[in-house]
């Protein structure tokens, strides 16, 4: 049994509704007993104090209102099926003639007591709760609305009442023991008194909801469902580079959140806690992200802090003087007065010589703070034993957090010469002594630097976000972006890369977003709002972004996107493509791309242009880098033709296997080109460039597997036509090879500086004649491998083992 509860944003409109209602569906599906706990909608708390200040005032509040019940009503009208309509806004306008009847009151009383307050605020979640569970019966018949008044007791502290768990968990039992079946929609934030009068119970109220009805029930999971991915590293807002937390322990949730994280608010999960029940942070809007584990057994980080947060605005107040050294008591006189006069300390830190103590308070608390001390210490202040009390304002708190920290050496020398490095003066320094805190005090106008650079120190080279760019879409294309979908998560956790697809296109449609684009549904995403493809338009998109660690993929199978590969790493975006066109054009075009990649310090990486995912261009590389001489290298580098020769056996006729071949995904888009020689004489081409021969693709000599008549077919249908007339010839040439007790196989060889491609039948002593599927062979002879050559050999076409290769290549500009 798992508590969901729904904050504001996922109650807060129409979509937000739909996104809340797909969750909902999917853990129904699952078979799961959920319960549901939810919020008002968003800004509407905000917006029932307003109009309950602006009754106490005698303001006009009807405007208000009327704005509240219209946002309800529009989701109404937009959810509920108009049949059922009527019967949900007969209950609402109940609701909302209460409320009038309340601001009412208040206007005539001219009084807005926290009593009546929690009453006006209760109908925010009411209204949005019954709501629900009106819009929820199309997924769920027996879906009910629950007014947690009912079932959650408080004593009469009204704003922030303290729960009677004794007697509450006893209704929660009793209500869910007696109601198995139903989908129950409940009211957070709300409670009520034992003379039944509406209470509320503070900040994250229905936080604490979800975490009361938990415990009482001993739930598998609490989620709370919300409008980011989980608890990040620091405030995206002003770290880019924070990334999600996938777990952390209760402690370092606790030590994250008093410092400013506003996903949860922990000290409200305590009843979750001391049950372990574990708390989850998912997104209504992102669902498929697994989210933020907070569990008592969590796996420890593999990073020495768990995260960085801060406190925007703070005050400090500086105590000090002779007065306070060795006097015991003092500071135990100046903290009681503090928290007896409700001024919340954040931090605290004592020199070691007692002559000084420096708290930091928010800053609406510092003037009292520092009148309050004065009237305390009036006698020391005037005897001179204090010295004046100085507050000092525009100041944060930045502080890192993690239990690793506990007795990890150099965390804070790391922390300072990144603050030190940067320009940024500490005015105070606070460690607690369970070490899983260390907080520091800066100029508030250095406080976005000083995030970025404390984050950078301790998660820089921990987690890369690849800002991706894929031109092609097709055979490959799609293969790659289901790849990248399926390995997403464990390359982020394992890998610590986060590949993310900023822009599609292929030869119709084109789509930028630089939050990144959902794979799930990129085809839909292209297809509906993307723009009129066009190469300059989504290059220029892509440099006008200027992302870090970004990429352009080329899995076309055109001349096209190579022209922009040049201006492409003057921009310092690296390339990675399937797509062989640019490596076999003119040399010039070659070298110029390596240089200019090069000189820009981006990667242009091509591995599957040879071979496709076999290891084929690094290990030439690999050879030539260690000094090694490349004396020969003999290949089959075509998987269709090697496919084509492997089972072109028995009835089956040419026309059908090169058919076979396509349906495969081994051919070139084009099949003549496969056929015709020109994709081999690429890859040798390629090859021989790679070994420092200046080529160019008239050098190749290409004997020809096709007779005249197929390999001059002016289209790809004429192609096939002619395959199918032609049917005795190649039986022929099969037939020839097999009498002698051979096979035919296309051979490509680059030997003194020369490369060769020619068909020939080889028998059963050759290193090529044992080949199946499209498998492709190539052996290096070099001054190191010569008495026996170093062999590659394996499926050299097909989408999966390309993408795969594609996929590396990508991964490999990470890993940098
Ligand atoms: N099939 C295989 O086993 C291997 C293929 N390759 C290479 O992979 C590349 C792609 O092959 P396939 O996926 O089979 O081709 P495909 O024809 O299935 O897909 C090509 C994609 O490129 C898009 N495209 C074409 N012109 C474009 C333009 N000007 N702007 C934007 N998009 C454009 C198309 O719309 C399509 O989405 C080729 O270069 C091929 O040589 C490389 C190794 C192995
Ligand atoms: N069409 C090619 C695919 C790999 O580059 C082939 O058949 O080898
Ligand atoms: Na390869």
């Amino acid at each position: 049994m798992k508590v969901l509860k729904f904050g504001g944003t996922s109650v807060g409109s129409v979509e937000a509704l739909q996104a809340l209602t797909g969750v909902v569906k999917s853990n129904l599906e699952q078979g799961e007993r959920i319960i549901v706990v939810v919020s008002a909608m968003g800004g509407l708390t905000n917006l029932l104090i307003k109009t309950a200040e602006d009754a106490v005032k005698g303001i006009d509040f009807s405007r208000s209102l009327m704005a509240i019940e219209a946002r309800h009503f529009e989701v109404v009208k937009s959810l509920i099926p108009i049949q059922q309509q009527n019967k949900v806004f007969t209950t609402l306008k109940i609701y909302f003639q209460e409320l009038e009847d309340l601001m009412q009151g208040v206007t005539a009383l001219k009084e807005l007591s926290p009593k009546t307050k929690d009453a006006i605020l209760s109908y925010g979640e009411r209204c949005s709760a019954f709501m629900l569970s009106r819009i929820l019966r199309t997924l769920h018949e027996n879906t009910e609305f629950l007014d947690a008044t009912q079932l959650i007791k408080t004593d009469s502290s009204f704003g922030n009442a303290h729960v009677d768990f004794d007697q509450t968990n006893l209704l929660i039992q009793d209500y869910f023991n007696n109601h198995r079946d139903e989908l129950t929609i409940v009211t957070g934030f709300i409670a009520s008194d034992n003379q039944n009068r509406t209470t509320t119970l503070g900040r994250g109220g229905s936080d604490y909801t979800a975490a009361i009805i938990g415990a009482a029930l001993n739930a598998n999971q609490i989620e709370i469902w919300t409008d980011v991915n989980g608890m990040m590293t620091a405030d995206p807002r002003r770290v880019k580079k924070a990334f999600s937390l996938d777990e952390l322990s209760y402690t370092e949730a606790m030590e994250l959140s008093f410092f400013g994280a506003k996903v949860i608010y922990p000290p409200t999960m305590v009843p979750a806690f001391l049950k372990k029940i574990p708390i989850v942070i998912k997104n209504t809007f992102n669902p498929h992200f697994e989210g933020t584990f907070i569990r008592h057994d969590n796996k420890p980080s593999n990073t020495v802090i768990r995260g960085i947060s801060s406190v925007d605005y703070v005050s400090i107040l500086n105590v000090q003087g002779s007065g306070m050294v060795g006097k015991a008591g003092f500071s135990g006189r100046l903290f009681s007065l503090l928290s007896r006069e409700q001024v919340n300390v954040i931090l605290i830190t004592q020199s070691s010589s007692e002559h000084s103590i420096t708290f930091a308070v928010a800053p609406e608390d510092a003037i009292l703070a520092k009148s309050l001390i004065e009237q305390e210490f009036e006698l020391e202040l005037a005897a001179s034993k204090l010295e004046p009390i100085r507050i000092e304002n525009d100041l944060s708190i930045l502080a890192i957090v993690g239990e690793n920290m506990k007795q990890t050496p150099g965390i804070s020398g790391k922390l300072f010469s990144s603050l030190g490095r940067n320009g940024v003066n500490v005015v105070a320094i606070a460690q607690g002594s369970s070490e899983y805190n260390i907080s520091v005090i800066i100029n508030h106008d250095h406080l976005s630097k000083a995030l970025n650079a404390v984050h950078d120190a301790f998660f820089a080279e921990l987690q890369k976000t690849l800002h991706v760019f894929v031109v092609g879409v097709g055979n490959i294309g799609k293969e790659l972006l289901t790849q990248i979908k399926n390995h997403h998560a464990s390359l982020v956790k394992d890998n610590l890369i986060n590949i993310k697809i900023i822009g599609l296109s292929n030869s119709r449609k084109m789509f930028v977003d630089a939050d990144g684009i959902d794979l799930e549904n990129w085809e839909n995403i292209l297809n509906e709002k993307g723009e009129q493809a066009s190469l300059e338009g989504f290059v220029n998109q892509m440099k006008s972004l200027d992302l870090p660690n970004c990429v352009f993929v080329d899995n076309t199978a055109t001349p096209a996107p190579s022209q922009f590969y040049k201006e492409i790493f003057e921009s310092n975006i690296s390339v990675v493509t399937c797509n062989k066109i640019a490596n076999s054009g003119a040399y010039k075009q070659f070298e110029l791309l390596k240089t200019t990649a090069q000189k820009h310090g981006v990667d242009f990486f091509y591995e599957t242009n040879v071979g496709a995912g076999l290891p084929i261009i690094k290990t030439l590389n690999d050879l030539i880098i260690s000094g090694d001489k490349i004396l020969k290298i003999e290949a089959i580098l075509s998987g269709t033709i090697s496919f084509i020769f492997n089972n072109f056996k028995g009835d089956v006729t040419f026309y059908d296997i090169v058919k076979q071949a396509q349906e495969k995904g081994y051919t070139e888009p084009d099949p003549r080109d496969d056929l015709g020689g020109i994709d081999f004489m690429r890859k040798m081409l390629i090859l021989a460039r790679n070994s420092g021969l200046a080529l160019e693709s008239s050098d190749v000599e290409l004997g020809a597997i096709l007779p005249e008549n197929c390999a001059k077919a002016p289209s790809v249908d004429a192609f096939y036509e002619e395959l199918k007339v032609s049917n005795d010839y190649f039986e022929k040439l099969k037939n020839d090879a097999a009498a002698e007790g051979k096979v035919l196989r296309y051979i490509g060889k680059l030997e003194d500086g020369k490369v060769s491609i020619n068909l020939q039948a080889v028998g059963s002593e050759h290193p090529f004649y044992s080949l199946s599927g499209s498998d492709n062979i190539i052996a290096f002879t070099t001054e190191r491998y010569c008495e026996t050559q170093m062999v590659v050999k394996g499926p050299g076409a097909g989408a999966a083992v390309t993408a795969a290769g594609v996929f590396a290549d990508l991964v490999k500009v990470g890993a940098e």
